[in-house]
């Protein structure tokens, strides 16, 4: 083994340059030589392409064969190494990692400068790389970091010895400044990467959807979540105009006019609700969005969340709140549409109708006069078709100003939204498989007629104030009393409508043109009453049987029912008697032929409404049961029970007519003394 000379000295001794000059006469020169190289080889590379130019013209300024840049080969460990450029006599050579363990190099990796002027073969023969070379001499400095952490090292070596030289030292130690300083300002851009990339995942993987927009809402990214809630492909984003996505609806444009008016304030903390439409698909989707511009108010940055789900659920709850009021009024009204009563030709034939048209889904219009059982004709077809278990949904037309008729029809989208999307349901989106029952149909306004139109033709319509086409599977029953062909002459209905609905008539006779009815209804309203109002009738008296068969029902069925429930009420007996004064004033002695009564119109107003007050009880049936009872009590001195009392005068249980006192708030005056 040669005998070897090892200098050794301590990262972080001071050893400046000057203190080796010193021992430099007239080295000056060649050190302002080799720094201009050093300096101009490598002002203008970094990374690989700095440090090979440092170690070829390290090698050339130290007159060494062999030079080399190194560093961990892996940070956590410290045991291998790999070069990062390595001259190699006149040329690159490759890169190479290695143990550090059993080399020169170990040492100087632990924070030392090392110099082997010669022997380095005999000293580390366990290394390939010294005895493949035939090494004789190794000078190795370590990099540090500006903390003191130790970041790789550099080194020359030769086959030749390399005295100990304080000038070829120094020149060494300028070289490794400057390998330290690149390689540290390495570290820290690769850290720089490493934690950059580690946010982009972040963002990129976050479950909120983050989006950066200008202030025109023109996308300059959008992360995963954004990208998956609008549909939106990585390619799209560039340029893509948020606000392009939301739908052209008066509610939806509000809702982002005041999310965007509200951007340079910084959006409230509720989050705004926007409404957008998928790229790829154009479904609708819900967000909760929040957007804060950057301090140089050229940008802002978005988050939002998909609430889809929640609006969605809230938007079935308003349903089924709609649903559930309508069913309710619906539960109120008495439906006895099983006991349609009826033999006459006339009736028969339209019930012949009716069993046929039910099992189809074709539009029915009912015509017939006021009181003739539209309603129950058009309930009796829901019953008997295949939509009997879903909803019948009732909408009289006439009952509502006419201004109003769309958004019951249709629905609206109403604007306010504090938290809950507020919409209101229409009867066709409520009959949705069911079945729609438009009474009076002649009274829709003209303007809402086309829309009408569209639901029979297409199926679909869109809420008033909405854009969004919804589709309903729908069966629609009109009925109406007035004469829908003189109105299209009139020009107040449309013509169209008109074919589309009347795809299968079905006329109601009048009363007074279903021959023998009269008898059977009577029966079956005397006795409903009865019970209802809690009296005993055995029989219709003749007289006044012949006088309900003759008289002509202009009010139809519904007249009927008023007169026989008054009569039931006012009865003193088992056997029904009506006052002939009640038809006295009526055209009930004029043959029905001669003269037939029409339903009332508003061209025949005067006549018709003379008719029904005369024939229909001015006042409720209510008041007049309560003047009834009270006139009884008077008779009676205000005595319920006992042979003279008003429970017996009014054929009553006296329990009956407590109740029914209370129920109508009847109670003697303080100084007619107690009953
Ligand atoms: N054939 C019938 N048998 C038993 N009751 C009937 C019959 N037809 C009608 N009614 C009864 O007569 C009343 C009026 O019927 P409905 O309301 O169906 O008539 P409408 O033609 O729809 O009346 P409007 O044109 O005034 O709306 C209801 O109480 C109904 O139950």
């Amino acid at each position: 083994m040669a005998e070897t000379r090892t200098t050794s000295t301590k990262v972080g001794e001071k050893r400046t340059p000057a203190n080796d000059s010193d021992d430099l006469p007239g080295g000056v020169v060649e050190e302002l030589a080799a720094l201009r190289v050093i300096v101009e080889g490598t002002a203008h590379s970094t990374g690989a392409e700095f440090f090979q130019t440092l170690v070829r013209h390290l090698a050339q300024a130290v007159g060494a064969h062999y030079a080399f840049v190194a560093e961990f080969a892996s940070p956590g460990t410290r045991t291998r190494a790999r070069t990062i450029a390595f001259w190699s006599r006149d040329g690159f050579a490759e890169n190479f990692e290695w143990t550090l363990a059993g080399t020169p190099c170990e040492d100087v990796v632990h924070g030392n400068l090392c110099h082997h002027p010669s022997g380095v073969r005999q000293n580390f023969p366990e290394d390939r790389l010294v005895v493949e070379l035939g090494l004789e001499s190794y000078l190795g400095v370590p990099l540090c970091d500006p903390e003191g952490k130790v970041l790789g090292h550099l080194a020359v070596f030769d086959d030749r010895s390399m005295p100990e030289e304080p000038r070829k030292l120094l020149i060494f130690r300028i070289f490794a400044a400057r390998a330290a300083a690149e390689l540290a300002r390495l570290h820290l851009e690769w850290e720089l990467r490493a934690s950059e990339e580690r946010l982009r995942d972040l963002y990129e993987e976050a479950p909120i959807a983050y989006v950066k927009e200008d202030l025109q809402s023109r996308f300059i990214r959008a992360n995963h979540a954004a990208r998956r809630i609008l549909g939106i492909k990585p390619e799209d984003v560039p340029g893509l105009v948020g606000r392009s996505l939301v739908p052209d609806t008066p509610d939806a444009q509000r809702r982002v006019q005041e999310a965007f008016a509200s951007v340079g304030r910084g959006t409230d903390t509720r989050g705004a609700v926007l409404e957008f439409r998928r790229k790829d698909n154009g479904n609708s989707v819900w967000v909760q969005w929040w957007s804060k511009p950057e301090p140089g108010g050229k940008y802002t940055r978005s988050m939002f969340v998909d609430i889809t789900e929640r609006v969605r659920m809230e938007q079935e709850k308003a349903r089924l709140a709609a649903e559930n009021v309508y069913l309710q009024e619906e539960i109120k009204s008495v439906h006895n549409f099983d006991e349609i009563v009826g033999q006459s030709p006339a009736l028969l034939e339209a019930l012949d109708k009716v069993n046929r048209v039910a099992r189809t889904d074709a539009s029915v219009l009912i015509t017939g006069e006021t009181g003739t059982g539209k309603e129950l004709i058009a309930r009796a077809i829901h019953s008997a078709s295949r939509r009997h278990d879903k909803p019948l949904i009732k909408l009289n037309c006439a009952a509502l100003p006419s201004g109003l008729v769309e958004s019951e029809l249709f629905g609206h989208e109403k604007g306010a939204f504090s938290g809950a999307i507020s919409r209101r349901v229409g009867r066709f989106e409520l009959a949705h498989g069911g079945t729609i029952f438009l009474d009076e149909i002649g009274e829709v306004p003209i303007e809402v007629q086309v829309k009408l139109l569209r639901v029979l033709q297409e199926r679909e319509f869109e809420r008033v104030g909405g854009a969004e086409p919804i589709k309903v599977d729908v069966r629609v029953i009109a009925a109406t009393n007035r004469d829908l062909v003189k109105l299209i002459r009139e020009g107040t209905f449309r013509e169209d409508l008109f074919y589309r609905l009347n795809v299968f008539p079905i006329a109601l006779p009048p009363l007074r043109d279903r021959e023998g009815d009269v008898p059977l209804l009577v029966h079956l309203l005397v006795t409903r009453f009865a019970a209802r109002v809690g009296v005993r009738i055995e029989s219709v008296g003749k007289a006044t049987l012949e006088r309900l068969n003759r008289y002509p029902w202009p009010g139809n069925i519904r007249e009927l029912e008023n007169v026989l429930e008054r009569a039931v009420i006012l009865s003193n007996g088992p056997t029904l008697e009506i006052d002939p004064e009640v038809f006295a004033s009526t055209p009930a002695d004029r043959p029905p032929d001669a003269n037939p009564p029409r339903s009332p119109g508003p061209e025949d107003e005067g006549r018709a409404v003379t008719c029904v007050q005369q024939t229909t009880p001015l006042e409720s049936l209510e008041a007049i049961t309560r003047n009834h009872i009270v006139a009884a009590l008077e008779q009676s001195g205000w005595t319920i029970d006992g042979p003279h009392g008003a429970a017996k005068i009014l054929a009553l249980h006296p329990n009956t007519l407590r109740s029914r006192m209370q129920k109508l708030g009847i109670a003697r005056a303080p100084h007619e003394g107690r009953p």
